[in-house]
């Protein structure tokens, strides 16, 4: 019988830190995956990526943190629903039998002033990384890579890490961290993981545990979009206007089945964006060499469901 490797769990700051101090003494590096926990098989596979990828010799530990992070929600958004299973989560950690430690930190030590969700009564030191956080998810949550860039320097200054892992499923956070790092000079390598999704192509995400069964039925309708203007984009199509209106086309199509159906929830397009992979800017024309990011947000009754695609281009 073969034994599971033990995780040590650490749920606060100077603990996490003593430990690492050893690893460092020992020259190991480390690799980590921030989370807010409720994982998913999408998480896990950044785990088993790294693993599978990097070998032992290069990042021998692994360390997974989970904190749902405060500073990332708007005072109309769902922090106090955000599903939390803490043992589920690490029953799913110990089962991948690569993981080594778990980062459990407290509201109170990552945020020692408070953290009210009011930014005008917020105290303390903040990070932005300006120009990237304000298109595409920053149009319609613009507080949103604020909270996310400050949790992550904080966790990259706790953990140390030598190398990370993101998904792509969160195209812009990947661009806004990659930007991170390199302007704050962390002397991190960073990986993305490809998104992983269900049978029928839903994206793989915590929040997708609030989509009632029928909500979850249409839940794939802004990968199809998505994938109906990839399909012309990979048949030769490069113009903004013939591409996107292939997605739009869709959505409105089965927007009104939902609603003919009154099945008690609406769909609501949030927005559909196609950007320079570089600079975040709307495209009018997508250029061979450089390639777009294809992405969308599409509410399904109250849950937010957000999607992207790559076109001719990495994260
Ligand atoms: N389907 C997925 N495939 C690959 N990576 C993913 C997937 N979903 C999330 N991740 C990545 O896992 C990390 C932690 O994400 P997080 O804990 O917010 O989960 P989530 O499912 O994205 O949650 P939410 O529903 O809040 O968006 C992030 O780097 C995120 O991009
Ligand atoms: C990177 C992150 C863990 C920061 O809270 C979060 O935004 C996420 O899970 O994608
Ligand atoms: N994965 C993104 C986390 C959030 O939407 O808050």
């Amino acid at each position: 019988m073969s034994s599971r490797k033990e995780i040590l769990v650490f749920d606060n700051i100077p603990s996490l830190r003593s430990w690492r101090q050893q690893c460092i003494k020992q020259d190991k590096q480390v690799a980590f995956i921030p989370t807010m926990g409720s994982l998913h098989e999408g998480h896990l596979s950044l785990g088993k990526r790294r693993y599978v990828k990097q070998g032992s010799q290069h990042c021998p530990i692994v360390v997974v943190s989970i904190f749902v992070n405060p500073a990332q929600f708007a005072p109309n958004e769902d922090l106090d629903k955000y599903p939390r299973t803490l043992s589920n989560d690490l029953e799913l950690l110990r089962s991948l039998d690569c993981v080594d430690a778990v980062f459990l930190p407290k509201v109170e030590e990552i945020y020692p002033y408070g953290i009210p969700l009011d930014v005008e009564k917020q105290k303390g030191a903040f990070v932005e990384v300006r120009d990237k956080s304000h298109q595409m998810e920053g149009k319609s949550r613009p507080l949103f890579f604020r909270g996310v860039s400050t949790v992550v320097t904080k966790l990259f200054n706790i953990v140390q890490p030598n190398c990370v892992f993101f998904g792509q499923k969160d195209a812009q956070q990947c661009i806004v961290i990659r930007t991170l790092i390199s302007d704050l000079h962390f002397p991190i390598e960073m990986h993305v993981g490809t998104t992983g999704r269900e049978y029928d192509g839903l994206a793989m995400s915590s929040r997708n545990k609030y989509l009632t069964p029928d909500q979850r039925n249409y839940a794939t309708t802004l990968f199809k979009g998505l994938s109906a203007i990839k399909n012309e984009f990979d048949q030769g199509e490069k113009n903004r206007e013939i591409l996107l209106n292939k997605g739009y086309e869709l959505i409105e199509k089965v927007t009104k089945e939902v609603m003919e159906k009154n099945l008690g929830f609406e769909l609501k397009l949030d927005y559909l964006s196609l950007v320079d992979p570089r600079t975040l800017e709307e495209l009018q024309e997508i250029e061979e060499e450089k390639g777009a990011i294809l992405s969308g947000a599409l509410y399904v009754g109250k849950t937010r469901v957000i999607d992207n695609l790559l076109l001719n281009c990495t994260l």
